[in-house]
């Protein structure tokens, strides 16, 4: 199924613009978890099971599985997520940008081998870039816009021309250009509200990822208003680490869902 219509069904069918992050760090894991060498399939799985009915998608981060030899665990994950909770889509944060003969490999590695519905992906490196995850044309690209970091600034908003910042020549760029498909969404971090509301004007209903509630404090109010659509959907709000690591003992997946489901309701009071 395309990605923006898995996207769109899981909008409404779980009333939720939650997106629950999977960036899991072993010294983080309750106890019972350390040592044993599927650590990070068992984490990440209990979590996926306990919050699925609250997500409209989830977001595996791939340095976390990278950094720990774990590919294999999320390989296994995201075939756990598709088999167990059919409709709910994953993107995989890898946030890629190299010349097309190698972001080819890149776009095969998270769609063929990871089976990703979306992958994040950097657009600094121009169309032709972007041209080999484009041409997948039911996976969802999600282009760095204006992230949620202090530093984002240093380039996003430079004025590259007649008053126009970097990262609004970016949505504008994807929203009339790249998205022929119908398969492109931004990253506008939830700590830059006013931002969000600048690259919505920009796009229209174009899905927007955002990361920043939670451990980077931005505010679930202020980014719902500025960045829902017309109909009360249009956002994939992100929160990892305040969801994750809410519990500490046996019962962190019973955690996480209250986590999860406080922000859920959290977010749909504002929309
Ligand atoms: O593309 C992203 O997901 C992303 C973009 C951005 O601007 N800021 C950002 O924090 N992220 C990711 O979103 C997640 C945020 O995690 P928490 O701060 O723990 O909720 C991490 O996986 C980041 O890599």
């Amino acid at each position: 199924m395309h990605f923006m219509t898995a996207l769109r069904a899981a909008w409404r069918a779980r009333n939720s613009l939650l997106c629950v992050g999977l960036d899991p760090d072993p010294a983080r894991f309750p106890a019972h978890l350390h040592g044993q060498p599927d650590a990070i399939f068992r984490f990440c799985s209990e979590i996926v099971d306990a919050t699925a009915d609250l997500v409209c998608c989830f977001k595996p981060q791939i340095a976390y599985f990278a950094a720990q030899r774990a590919e294999d665990q999320l390989e296994a994950l995201i075939a756990h997520i598709h088999a167990r909770h059919p409709g709910t889509p994953v993107i995989l944060d890898a946030k890629r940008g190299d010349i097309g003969s190698t972001a080819g490999q890149y776009a095969v590695e998270a769609f063929e081998r990871f089976g990703a519905d979306a992958i994040t992906v950097n657009p600094y490196m121009g169309r032709d870039s972007v041209e080999p995850y484009l041409e997948y044309a039911d996976k969802g690209v999600i282009l760095l816009c204006r992230t949620s970091n202090p530093g984002g600034s240093d380039l996003q908003f430079l004025d590259v021309g007649g008053g126009e910042r970097l990262f609004e020549r970016v949505a504008r760029l994807v929203a009339d250009e790249w998205n022929a498909s119908g398969n492109c969404s931004l990253v506008v971090g939830a700590t830059f509200p006013n931002e969000i509301a600048r690259v919505r004007e920009l796009v229209g209903d174009l899905p927007l990822l955002v990361p920043g509630i939670g451990a980077q404090g931005g505010d679930i109010a202020a980014t719902v208003e500025a960045g829902r659509s017309a109909d009360g959907t249009g956002l994939m709000i992100n929160s990892s680490r305040a969801i994750l690591y809410a519990g500490a003992d046996h019962d962190f997946a019973a955690a996480a869902r209250r986590a999860a489901l406080d922000t859920r309701d959290a977010i749909n009071r504002h929309r």
